[in-house]
Parts: structure tokens; C-alpha cells; sequence
């Protein structure tokens, strides 16, 4: 067993066998063994090096949790330069640890209304912020961000934890808040794959969900090593606003459709409508809306043959199912989309081609299962 230590008693540890094997790694003195093996002490005092570097100011970080403290002023001061805060403004802050950046979104912004899961973290920014005389601008709500109902806010900025950047952007930018924009701190990769366009090689689903409703900007890099502990991955700033006119469309729809159409990698939209799978799942769907029964699954879970592409066809046809799948590959066909990639194609062509889908009665969501707004990157 390994005991906790206080940040002074580890700064006090000399990484020596006898030292470490005395303090740390003391389990009762009847079960310590005299001669411990080599080995296991190196590992433990590995893991001593390891833990002290997960501490900062005595205070365990856990990577459950995303905390990742960014420490280095000028880019928190960057951060906060390129939100574009006015002083009416009421920022919302998305974990906000132990306050690094809300000390300088509150000298900036009019109110902070911070989120934060860890009830450690939130002790600390609360004893941080009154000692500098900002409590009265200061809101926290001690909750899981996901699991939150936001009040009004002007803004977001937030180094959040990376693990929940998909269902969180899904929040925000689909959500009943109304808002300026959101500047945050997220994996490099994952903000590449954010700020790819229509026709580039990485454009995807969470890029066309988003981008739809939303534009994003890139605003910086920041190095891993910027951070305590240093996370595995760099990062990057972006900036995403709300579109001030979006489309008019079901958006229940919209990511049951992204979901289909950038379900399998560079497929053209042709061999995707034609996989039995998709097009049972679309015929049960349509079916549900239209208010008629359909029974027809299980006729063809025997009758199905794959060919050399991978492509599951049809052998033996219901006919309305039959009939069902023509008119599928028809509308695919005649506009011109068979031989097309989605990751090609605009959101105007997206758009119109599942406006076509629904104007012939083909659904893509499930309206008896629940909305899923967190859903923008999953396939
Ligand atoms: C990357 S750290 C950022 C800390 C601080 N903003 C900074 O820049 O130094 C992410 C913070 O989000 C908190 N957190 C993790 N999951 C959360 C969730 N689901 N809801 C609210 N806060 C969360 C963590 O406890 C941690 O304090």
C-alpha cells in the first residue's frame, strides 16, 4: 500500500532505497519484508516521482478529471486578450481548477459564472478569488457542466477538460443559450478536425455538425509543456460563434442524417444507401413516421449476400421493401449525389439532399428515442 504524502514531506524525499523504503512505502511493520526486491523499489520510487508530479501546491491532479493547470501567464493572458470580453459581459468558465484563468477573466469581464466538478478545486478558487476581493463577481455552480442547466452568459472561455469537448461543444452550440462566442482550450487534434472545411481530407461529422450552425476560428498552439502535469497531447485555442441566421432544419434529423452519411469513411453516398442494414433501419424509420407498420427485419436477416466491396445486397425482396430501396437510390441517384463523398459536399448540398430524403417520407431519426444533442462526433 501506498501512503498519500503532503507536498513538504515529498520535497523533502531524496529518492534513496533506504529513505524512501522508511517513509513512503511503509505498510505495517510485521508484513515489511527485509529483503524487498530491487526491482519493486525502483518501480515504487517511479511512482513516488510520478505522483509528486501530479501535485501541484499539495493538491492531487487526477486525469480522470482533466486537470491539466495552465500556468503560464502570457498565454493565459493571450486567452483572455482574443475572447474579446467587454466589461458588461458575464463569462461563462467551464472548469475552472484552481483559478488560474478566472483571476484574470474576472479582472476583465463584469461577472464569472464558473463550473466545476471537483469540490477540492472549488475550495481553492473560493479562497483564491476573496483573497483578492473578487468573491462578489464570482458565481460557482459545483456540478458536472454536462449535467447543468446554464443561466445567461455573454461568453464562453474555458481550458475544459478534454474528455467532454464533443458533448460540451454539442451543449453549447445547440443549446437554448444564447451567446457571443466560445473561446476554448482543446487537444490540437481535436480542433483540427473542428476547423476542417468541406472537400478538405479530415473534414467529418463533428466538423459539419458544428460548422453548420456555428463558424470556428483558430486562435493559437500551446505547447503540453505549458501545462501542470503536462498533458500527453499539445493544444489549441479556437474561437466558435453562433451563426446569427441558421437553417432551418430538425436537428434530431440533421445529426441521425450525419451520422448515416459520415458513417463509413470516404464510402460515396451511392454504396452507403444501398447497405441493407441502412436501408432496413431507413424503411422502419420512415415507416414509424408514415404511421403504417412494418414487420419486414427479420425477412432478410437470411437473405443477404455481401459482395466483393463489402456491400450487403438484397436477394430476396419484400416489395416494399424492394420498391423502398429504389426509391432510395433513386433520390441519390437523380440529383446527382451516387458517385459523391459527403466529406465533399457543402452543408447547402447536404441540406438539400435530406430535405429531398424528407420530402419522399425517408426519415432518418428515431423520434421514439430520446434527443441526442451530445452526439457530434460519434458515428
Ligand atoms: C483542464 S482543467 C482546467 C483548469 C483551469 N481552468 C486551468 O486552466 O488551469 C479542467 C477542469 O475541469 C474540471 N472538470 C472535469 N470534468 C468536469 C465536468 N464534467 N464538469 C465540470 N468541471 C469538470 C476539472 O476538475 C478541472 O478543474
Amino acid at each position: 500500500m501506498i501512503f498519500r504524502l503532503k507536498k513538504q514531506t515529498l520535497d523533502k524525499i531524496k529518492p534513496t532505497r533506504s529513505y524512501l523504503s522508511s517513509l513512503v512505502f511503509r505498510r505495517d511493520s510485521h508484513s515489511q519484508k527485509p529483503d524487498y526486491d530491487r526491482r519493486k523499489r525502483g518501480y515504487e520510487r517511479n511512482t513516488v516521482v510520478e505522483r509528486k508530479k501530479k501535485e501541484h501546491d499539495g493538491l492531487f491532479l487526477q486525469k480522470s478529471k482533466g486537470q491539466h493547470l495552465l500556468t503560464n501567464t502570457r498565454i493565459l493572458d493571450a486567452i483572455v486578450r482574443s475572447s474579446d470580453i467587454k466589461p458588461t459581459d458575464t463569462v461563462l468558465e467551464i472548469g475552472p481548477g484552481t483559478g488560474n484563468l478566472t483571476m484574470k477573466l474576472l479582472e476583465a469581464a463584469h461577472n464569472v459564472v464558473a463550473v466545476e466538478l471537483d469540490k477540492r478545486m472549488v475550495e481553492i478558487l473560493r479562497k483564491r478569488v476573496s483573497d483578492h476581493g473578487f468573491a462578489d463577481k464570482l458565481t460557482i455552480i459545483q456540478k458536472d457542466v454536462l449535467k447543468t442547466d446554464f443561466p445567461e452568459f455573454d461568453l464562453v472561455v474555458a481550458n475544459i477538460p478534454y474528455n467532454i469537448s464533443s458533448p460540451l461543444i454539442a451543449k453549447l452550440v445547440y443549446g437554448s443559450n444564447t451567446f457571443r462566442s466560445a473561446t476554448l482550450l482543446l487537444q490540437k487534434e481535436f480542433s483540427r478536425r473542428l476547423l476542417a472545411n468541406p472537400g478538405d481530407s479530415d473534414f467529418n461529422r463533428l466538423a459539419v455538425n458544428v460548422k453548420l450552425v456555428a463558424d470556428v476560428k483558430f486562435v493559437m498552439d500551446v505547447s503540453k509543456r505549458e501545462f501542470v502535469p503536462p498533458p500527453k497531447v499539445d493544444s489549441s485555442v479556437v474561437m466558435i460563434r453562433p451563426k446569427e441566421v441558421k437553417p432551418d432544419v430538425n436537428v434530431q434529423e440533421w445529426l441521425a442524417f450525419t451520422r448515416t452519411c459520415f458513417g463509413k469513411k470516404n464510402k460515396t453516398l451511392g454504396s452507403m444507401f444501398r447497405q441493407k442494414k441502412k436501408v432496413m433501419e431507413l424503411l422502419s424509420l420512415s415507416a414509424g413516421r408514415n404511421g403504417s407498420k412494418v414487420g419486414v427485419m427479420s425477412h432478410f436477416d437470411s437473405d443477404v449476400e455481401e459482395d466483393e466491396d463489402g456491400e450487403d445486397h438484397l436477394l430476396c425482396l419484400d416489395t416494399d421493401a424492394s420498391m423502398f430501396k429504389e426509391k432510395v437510390i433513386g433520390i441519390v441517384r437523380s440529383n446527382g449525389f451516387e458517385e459523391k463523398r459527403p466529406s465533399k459536399l457543402s452543408h447547402e448540398e447536404l441540406l438539400h439532399l435530406l430535405y429531398l430524403f424528407n420530402q419522399a417520407g425517408i426519415f432518418f431519426h428515431d423520434i421514439s428515442s430520446l434527443p441526442q444533442m451530445d452526439d457530434l462526433l460519434h458515428e
